[in-house]
């Protein structure tokens, strides 16, 4: 456990190449882009929670059939600050810092004052976003760092708060077949007012990066939502669109803005700051993309934890939309350093298990519907919408599956009816965990496992010109506890989760979060696939007949 969460890892700053057995599809040619936690100590100093860690890049270069590995880590400021002082000095979600190693209480406050507000960490370690042709590292503040996804290099600092007013923004933004960015974050400060802030980054305009024009400068709030509590605004780590519409949960894992405000001076972290109120509901949120306005129905559901989105689409004047949800907000309790250690399957146990559930909620509420009746009429599913007084509607989900994270699913289907999930398979203990297709339709699914193995989340690359969902390829970055055992890159056919082809590397690889595949450019467009993060091709495949 020890060597996949806690060891600090080493750069590979020279591309290695990898020992490739079976064969990669001809077609697959681009940079898988990675990003996750690879430093833990600085110094004589540690983090205290896995998400804490250094943001460490890494990317595999796949080109006619070989496969190079790199791996180097974001320089933020937050990472220079750390190395400069030899010890951790900015705080990070779980770990609070000092810049003052003086430990008195007077002192704290002292540098409290002075600093205010203490700035909140660039150490971008979640996911990679794309904007038009930039690509950004990206955490949960307010801060992205600008990448170069073939050298790895740490390119400029973007404060979101310079064009949107957010101090918090998810690592999981979504994109739209013309371009567009959207997200949305939270603004704490502004006028007292504590709202959600959905925003939009424009598609750019093209040649204007080589005018020096950045995308982000045309960012435009799409839409805000008052939050229930101006003192307790929820925590969210990703949302859902589908054609129409935005999903937004409200759900009550809360952030304490008092206690944010104490938190320095009280020597705690911010995820002290976090609470799961299992007294109070999720509202659910939903947003009209035509209208840019919240539709007038107020739906909500049992308290729970949703930490990642999968997919959403609208079916016969219905909105579905599936998530992975929690029971509470263990989930973050389990990631402390000091859980991951051998003890990790006695201390996992008390997390509850991660289930993907359907929501369905009726889009047109008929005003003369009897109070308690299901308003859900599809045949498809269990999940029920149960009409409550003055425009309310509880929700009641369809369990799927259990024992599923890290979830992606065919790009190009995003926001449309699909079928099938990737997604890591977690079941705490046994460990480790595999990599499973999850079908929705038929609800089996097929499975890649191997002893010792630890896979990251599963990325699905489409085979060009590909006609069915899962026409394509699954990469994955594979570590593992045995020591003799290589990391390696798997490749799986999507079709049948057999395996293609793996490379091998002599490195110590770090488990990561997310990525995206960038597809190579120069290959004749009119013949590259819909890529998972390439927006516009994306489209074209859509529009090609489904079979
Ligand atoms: C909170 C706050 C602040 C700070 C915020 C900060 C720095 C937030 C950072 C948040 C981060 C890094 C969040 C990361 C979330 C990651 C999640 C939910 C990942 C879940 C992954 C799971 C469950 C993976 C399981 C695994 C699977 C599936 C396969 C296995 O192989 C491996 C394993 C077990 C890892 C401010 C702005 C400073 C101030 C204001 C308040
Ligand atoms: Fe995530």
């Amino acid at each position: 456990m020890e060597i996949i969460f806690g060891r600090n890892k080493k750069e590979q700053l020279e591309p290695v190449r990898a020992r490739v057995t079976g064969k990669i599809p001809a077609w697959l040619q681009g940079i898988l882009l990675r990003n996750g936690p690879g430093m833990h100590t600085v110094g004589e100093t540690r983090y205290n929670h896995w998400f804490d860690g250094l943001a460490l890049l890494h990317s595999f270069t796949i080109r006619d059939g070989e496969v190079y590995y790199r791996s180097k880590y974001l320089r933020s400021d937050t990472y220079t600050a750390n190395i400069e002082a030899n010890r951790i000095v900015v705080s990070e979600f779980g770990t609070m810092a000092y810049p003052d190693p003086c430990k008195n209480i007077f002192s704290k406050a002292f540098s409290y004052l002075s600093h205010t507000i203490p700035d909140f960490t660039d150490n971008c370690l979640i996911n990679i976003m794309r904007c038009g042709e930039d690509f950004y590292a990206t955490t949960e503040t307010s801060y992205i760092r600008r990448i170069n996804p073939q050298t790895l290099e740490t390119l400029e600092k973007v404060d979101f708060r310079k064009y949107v007013a957010v101090n918090l923004a998810t690592s999981h933004p979504h994109y739209d077949a013309a371009g567009n960015v959207l997200n949305v974050g939270t603004s704490i400060v502004d006028k007292g007012k504590t709202k959600y802030v959905i925003f939009k980054i424009p598609a750019p305009v093209p040649g204007g990066r080589k005018e020096g024009r950045s995308p982000l400068k045309d960012t435009e709030v799409f839409c805000s939502i008052a939050a229930h509590s101006l003192l307790s605004p929820s925590y969210y780590h990703s949302f859902g669109v589908s054609e129409n519409y935005i999903i937004f949960l409200e759900q009550p894992f809360k952030l304490d803005i008092l206690k944010m405000a104490t938190a320095y001076i009280r020597g705690v972290s911010w995820a002290s700051c976090l609470a799961f109120h299992g007294e109070d509901k999720t509202h659910i949120h939903i947003i009209d993309r035509r209208t840019r306005k919240p539709v007038p129905t107020k739906y909500h559901t049992d308290p729970m934890v949703v930490f990642h989105h999968v997919n959403a689409y609208e079916e016969d004047g219905c909105l579905l939309f599936d998530v992975i949800t929690y029971e509470d907000g263990s989930l973050y309790q389990l990631f402390y350093l000091a859980n991951l250690n051998e003890d990790f399957k006695e201390n996992s146990r008390l997390t509850s298990m991660p289930t993907l559930k359907r929501f369905v909620l009726p889009l047109h509420v008929d005003k003369n519907a009897e109070v308690g009746s299901n308003l859900i009429k599809l045949s498809s599913t269990t999940a029920r919408a149960l009409k409550e007084k003055d425009d309310q509607v509880y929700c009641q989900p369809e369990l799927l599956c259990e024992g599923l994270e890290l979830p992606h699913i065919n790009y190009a289907h995003n926001g449309q009816p699909y079928r099938y999930i990737f997604a890591a398979g977690v079941q705490w203990s046994p460990i480790p965990t595999k990599i499973i297709k999850y079908d929705i339709l038929t609800k089996s699914s097929l499975t890649w496992r191997e002893e010792h193995c630890w896979p990251a989340e599963p990325l699905f690359v489409p085979t060009p010109g590909a006609k069915d969902e899962d026409d394509g390829i699954i990469l994955s970055a594979i570590v593992s506890t045995d020591p003799q055992k290589s990391p390696f890159l798997l490749v799986l056919d999507a079709r049948t989760f057999t395996e293609l082809a793996r490379a091998s590397v002599d490195v110590e690889m770090h488990l990561d979060f997310h990525g995206l595949f960038i597809p190579d450019a120069g290959r004749d467009p009119g013949k590259q696939a819909p890529s998972q993060e390439a927006p516009a091709r994306a489209a074209a495949g859509r529009a090609a007949p489904r079979t």
